[in-house]
């Protein structure tokens, strides 16, 4: 058996760290989870970082759900979670229903998650998680806002702000939220938060403090042009990619043979 909203519940409890990554398709999604990641999400993110459009909000219902599709197919163990895209469930929570209940069906994901808070998304929280879909909550810079946000900035910077953002996630917690990713806030805010919420907090940007820590794969794995500041590189696939194909063109055009 595979992982549960519940296990990532316990690694809480036991002070267990959680390792979430972000996956697009078959056969990286398949390391991964044989790598012992505890959370895949299929993240919006690969509007940018697999079909090369320069923000999150282009990508669409079908070909999220194509791509989670064949992520399930190479995961195992790992808790499969959908980003819902921007304009999919925001209108009501019946609209987020019926998105949210096509991953489900269609995909074999076992929950979605979406961007916001207070009042409208804890509402649509509470619709989902009392309808049985469990839901993983997104709070501080949520990409799909970037032009409200005015650009990819760290959020929750004022004691208003930080207020809020923990309202917030109390509230989403309280609406049934089974956890929360938060994004690019403030690391000792972040820290707080992890600290007075029961359900775990997932970090990117927010510092070491949270019951847990998601990346976009491709920054882990240094295939992104241009990475987000807060990502230290584990690898770095572009100049070992390049480096290959090189050698692989040179043997081609030099009339080698590359079989043996
Ligand atoms: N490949 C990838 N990785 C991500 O982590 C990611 C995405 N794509 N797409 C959606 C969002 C966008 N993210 C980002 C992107 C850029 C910055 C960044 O450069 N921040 C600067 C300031 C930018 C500004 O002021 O406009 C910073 O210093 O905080 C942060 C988060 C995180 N998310
Ligand atoms: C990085 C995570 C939290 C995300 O929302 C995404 O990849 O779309
Ligand atoms: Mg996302």
């Amino acid at each position: 058996m595979g992982l549960s909203i519940h296990s990532l519940r316990k690694l809480k409890e036991r002070a267990q760290p959680i390792v979430a990554l972000t996956a697009t398709e078959y056969a990286i999604a398949h390391i991964l989870d044989q790598a012992g990641v505890d959370l895949l999400l299929v993240g919006d993110s690969l509007s940018m970082v697999a079909l090369g459009y320069t923000s999150t909000l282009p990508v669409t219902v079908d070909e999220l759900l194509h791509h989670c599709r064949a992520v399930r197919r190479g995961v195992e163990r790992a808790l499969l979670v959908a980003d819902l895209p921007f304009g999919s469930y925001e209108q009501s929570p019946q609209q987020a229903f019926s998105t949210a209940a096509r991953f489900l069906k269609e995909t074999g994901v076992q929950a979605v998650k979406l961007e916001g808070g207070y009042p409208r998304m804890v509402e649509t929280v509470a619709f989902l998680t009392e309808s049985g879909i469990p839901v993983l909550g997104h709070l501080g810079l949520t990409p799909q806002a970037v032009h409200q946000l005015g650009g990819y900035r760290v959020q929750g910077k004022t004691a208003q702000a930080a207020e809020r953002l923990i309202d917030q996630a109390l509230a989403l917690a309280g609406a049934g939220a089974f956890a929360v990713v938060l994004e690019h806030i403030p690391h000792d805010l972040a820290g707080e938060m992890s600290a007075k919420l029961l359900i775990p907090t997932i970090g990117i940007g927010a510092g070491p403090h949270c019951d847990g820590q998601i990346l976009v794969t491709h920054d882990l794995l240094g295939l992104t042009e241009k990475p987000p500041p807060f990502v230290k590189p584990y690898a770095d696939l572009r100049a070992l990619i390049a480096e290959a194909v090189g050698r692989y063109g040179a043997d081609v055009r030099a009339h080698r043979s590359f079989e043996e």
